[in-house]
């Protein structure tokens, strides 16, 4: 067994055979993981996650979960798989528990398990409540709790904190965290923003108009967001170039205006101190490029 749950390699697929959708995209969603899926709106999120269940169809068998075809995997397979692709259609009128018991019955699956998955998305309390007074995160909790109905080994969410404010971005996130760390499941999750994301992650692909644009481990993209830059502002920059080109990749914007290339904070107080102790005047010290700025830049790329 390959220590990917997920396995995508040289996955071509179109609507029709004049536009490809998804071009040479290959993903390797390691077991355990939680696996950031980030593109911005229309860059193939959405088709590649439909692909992995088999709402569409994979015919060169590219994609595998499991190390299965997917065409192959039904129906133990799906078994094994929780999804959240589509807001499931919940009955307003009824509590979150009637809800889940509805799903249970109609999919003949045991109905025990209603009140631990409550709990465990932070929803027994309000079990009995009818879900037309739920806010949009329990809404959304109880629809990850619907995917987690039949115990499953892996998540695919598409954008579920999509339109959430903080406080529901932070409840769903701390969720998936304690599905992934002491349930085992991995989870395999799509957001436009990097950011929202980003604290939960083990591992992130960027897609870009159809085309894997980076896909690593957090550490790997800590490493290349760790070259970011800072701005300096202060008199007379240019003056300076000498002695920053010394120790660092220093760029000049204008007269006032220099971004160097820095790896820790640490780093822009030292070229703070150099600065001060060769006479600048620092007007102002400011990010002229983070992990937000670097996604932009690389998911716009063609
Ligand atoms: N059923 C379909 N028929 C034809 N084209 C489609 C279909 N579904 C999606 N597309 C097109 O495929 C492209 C990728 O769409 P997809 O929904 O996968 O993107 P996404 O990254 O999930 O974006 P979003 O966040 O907007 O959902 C878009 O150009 C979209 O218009």
């Amino acid at each position: 067994m390959s220590t990917n749950i997920i396995e995508i390699q040289n996955l071509n697929f179109g609507f029709d055979k004049t536009k490809l959708i998804l071009k040479d995209v290959s993903l390797m969603v390691p077991k355990g993981s939680i696996y950031g899926f980030l593109g911005s709106n229309g860059a193939g999120k959405s088709t590649t996650m439909r692909l992995i269940m088999g709402l569409f169809n994979d015919d060169h068998h590219s994609v595998k979960v499991f190390d299965t075809s997917v065409s192959d995997l039904y129906p133990e397979g799906f078994s094994r798989i929780g999804s959240l692709i589509d807001y499931p259609a919940f009955y307003d009128h009824l509590s979150g528990y009637d809800n889940l018991k509805i799903v249970c019955i109609l999919r003949n699956l045991n109905e025990a398990k209603i009140d631990e998955i409550l709990e465990l998305v932070g929803l027994s309390e309000a079990r009995n409540i009818k879900m037309k007074k739920y806010s949009l995160g329990m809404k959304q909790r109880l629809a990850i709790g619907l995917a987690l109905i039949s115990d499953p080994e892996l998540l695919v969410l598409d954008e579920p904190v999509n339109g959430l404010d903080p406080n529901g971005m932070k409840e769903v996130r701390e969720l998936l965290i304690k599905l992934n760390q002491e349930h085992g499941v991995t989870v395999f999750i799509s957001s436009h923003l990097l950011l929202e994301i980003e604290k939960m992650v083990t591992h992130i692909g960027i897609i870009s108009h159809g085309e894997i644009k980076f896909q690593g481990s957090k550490e790997e993209l800590n490493e290349l967001y760790r070259f970011q830059k800072t701005k300096f502002s202060l008199k007379n920059a240019k003056s300076f170039e000498a002695l920053l080109a010394e120790n660092y990749q220093v760029e000049f914007k204008n007269e006032t205006d220099c971004e160097i290339v820095t790896s820790s904070p640490h780093q822009i107080a030292e070229i703070n101190k150099i600065l001060v102790n060769n006479g600048a005047q620092i007007y102002q010290i400011s990010p002229a490029g983070g992990l937000e700025e670097w996604f932009m830049e690389i998911s716009k790329q063609n």
